[in-house]
């Protein structure tokens, strides 16, 4: 897990390395720059020959530009700087950048910036364009020439590698402050901002890394933040080992309560995500009239069925059965494709109230806590919840799925402290809460994934998670993490549009073992 940060925090940090630490800042920017071109090339390959625009602010932001510049022309692009400020007004480290870029380049590979036919024309003709006008200095609404080479840049229609930030975007609330830079990949500085995973800024940070730039881990240590990203590397650490002596019991049994008439996908895929994220055993319990059309579609799981309503959905008359299934099970998840039939309704908040198992509830489980979300607090062991921003809204009153989506952070945290559980608040960079009121934000995922029944294999990856003996905090940063990657994997082969959760099932091992190596 890696700190995510505000951009007054950033600033301290850069000031205390400069002063206490006595790294120069000229070497902070030197870094930066370092790891913006050698980022660009990662993703966009060998820059020789190609035709690079870089645009540069008058702040230090500016100032990585011309570190930026000078490595790319070293590597044979053919770069161009626009700067927005002459050399006087530059800081003094920007300035001896800009320096050293004209003494290896001439000066002739710079101009100012102006809303100039030719400038456009430059800025239209590059195959790639760096963003170095405005980072964690920006202070106020974008206006005038700013505004004006945001917008060029965004017309340009040229892929865009912002530096540290996008320009306009404000750095802790991800909101555009007047125009702001579409990035395709962002190279942020020392520790993320959260303005890259909120609002506006998901859309324009594209692609977003952490590049190290030297800022003492002790200095990291003391920065005062309870919101986390979730890392690569927390997820190598935390998955569960197999060792050679293992069997099946010790990967635990996933319980399932799940699925009606119609509905019978939702349970399926919860099942085989569990299975694909490593748990021993499976077993589905299901209205007992829709269990061999269950049974068809599972080879390797296993189906309890239960008593059923006339409209097929469970029954109260099942209470005492699925106590003792739940009673049996590692752990369990309520929820993928109940109904919210009243008697299901009413036998979902039975069960709530005397829950006492690593537990996972999802979709119409929380659909029957709308407006009983105080049953939760009665729950023997903390559950996680997986709400969409339509699910979180019916548990809080007089909350909307807008409201929600407006401060995820602040929804996420608020009810899982006020109620005592984990929450996973899904959707773009899904936001988890524990009770003592930490937060993480999963940077994995994509837009492929809006399609029906991902969110039952989240249900299923989680709760097999659990039975495989993961804490709920870790099963759920985990299991988020590894979704969005198989999801990631998925869209990587076969495109954003066409992808289905099947897809993404079918993609956990890789996600996993991708995970596993590091
Ligand atoms: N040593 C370090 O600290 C390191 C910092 N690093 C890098 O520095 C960046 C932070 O640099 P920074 O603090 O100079 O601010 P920056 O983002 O360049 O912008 C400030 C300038 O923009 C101006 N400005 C503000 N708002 C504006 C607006 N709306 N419209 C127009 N102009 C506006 C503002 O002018 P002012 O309003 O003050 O007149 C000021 O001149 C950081 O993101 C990272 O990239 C790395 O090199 C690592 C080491
Ligand atoms: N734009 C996106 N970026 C990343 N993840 C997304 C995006 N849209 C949806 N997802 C993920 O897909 C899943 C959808 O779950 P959910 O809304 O419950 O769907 P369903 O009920 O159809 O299963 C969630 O895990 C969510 O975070
Ligand atoms: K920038």
């Amino acid at each position: 897990m890696m700190k995510i940060i505000t951009s007054a925090q950033m600033q301290a940090l850069d000031r205390r390395t400069i002063t206490e630490a006595g790294i120069p800042g000229k070497t902070l920017m030197e870094r930066a720059g370092h790891a913006v071109s050698a980022r660009l090339e990662e993703v966009f390959g060998s820059v020789r020959g190609k035709r690079v625009t870089v645009l540069c602010g008058k702040g230090n932001n500016g100032g990585d530009g011309f570190v930026v510049a000078r490595l790319l022309h070293r590597k044979q692009a053919m770069v161009h700087v626009l700067a927005m400020a002459s050399v006087a007004e530059l800081t003094p480290d920007a300035a001896s950048m800009y320096r050293q870029f004209t003494r290896v380049a001439g000066t002739s590979r710079t101009r100012p910036y102006s809303s100039t036919e030719p400038v456009h024309t430059l800025i239209r003709g590059s195959d790639l364009i760096v963003d170095a006008l405005l980072g964690t200095g920006l202070s106020a609404d974008v206006s005038g020439r700013y505004a004006d080479a945001i917008d060029a840049i965004n017309g340009a229609g040229r892929p865009v590698v912002a530096v540290d930030l996008p320009s306009g975007l404000h750095a802790d609330t991800g909101k555009v402050l007047g125009h702001a830079v579409r990035a395709a990949v962002t190279v942020t500085f020392g520790l993320p901002k959260l303005g890259l995973y909120l609002n506006q800024g998901i859309d324009h940070a594209g692609q977003v890394t952490v590049a190290d730039i030297g800022i003492p881990p002790s200095f990291i240590d003391e920065v005062d933040s309870r919101t986390t990203l979730v890392t690569g590397s927390f997820v190598q650490r935390t998955l569960p080992v197999r060792r050679p002596s293992s069997h099946k019991g010790t990967f635990g049994h996933a319980g399932l309560i799940a699925g009606s008439v119609g509905k019978t996908g939702a349970a399926a895929m919860a099942a085989q995500a569990a299975l694909r994220v490593g748990a021993g055993l499976v077993t589905v319990a299901i209205p007992s009239s829709v269990n061999d059309v269950l049974e068809a579609k599972l080879l390797e799981a296993m189906t309890a069925p239960m008593p059923e309503t006339k409209a097929r959905t469970f029954s109260r008359n099942a209470f005492e059965r699925l106590s003792a299934f739940i009673a049996g099970r590692t752990a369990v998840a309520i929820g993928p494709g109940l109904s919210t039939h009243p008697e299901t309704v009413e036998l979902v908040q039975s069960l709530v109230k005397q829950l006492a198992k690593p537990a996972v509830l999802d979709a119409d489980a929380l659909n029957a806590l709308a407006g009983r979300a105080s049953l939760l607090t009665e729950c023997k062991q903390p559950p996680i919840l997986t709400p969409h921003p339509g699910e979180m809204a019916r548990l809080e009153p007089d909350a909307t799925a807008q409201s929600v989506n407006a401060d995820r952070i602040g929804t996420a945290t608020r009810f899982a402290r006020e109620r005592g559980v984990f929450l996973v608040l899904k959707g773009a960079r899904t936001v988890i809460a524990r009770p003592d009121g930490a937060v993480a934000i999963c940077p994995t995922g994509n837009p492929g994934m809006a399609t029906a029944g991902t969110g039952d294999v989240l249900t299923g990856m989680t709760v097999g998670l659990l039975a495989q003996g993961l804490p709920p905090w870790e099963a759920a940063c985990v299991a988020t993490y590894l979704h969005g990657y198989a999801g990631d994997l998925t869209a990587a082969a076969l495109g954003p549009a066409g992808m289905v959760a099947g897809d993404v099932i079918a993609q956990i091992p890789h996600a996993l073992k991708a995970c596993h190596e590091g």
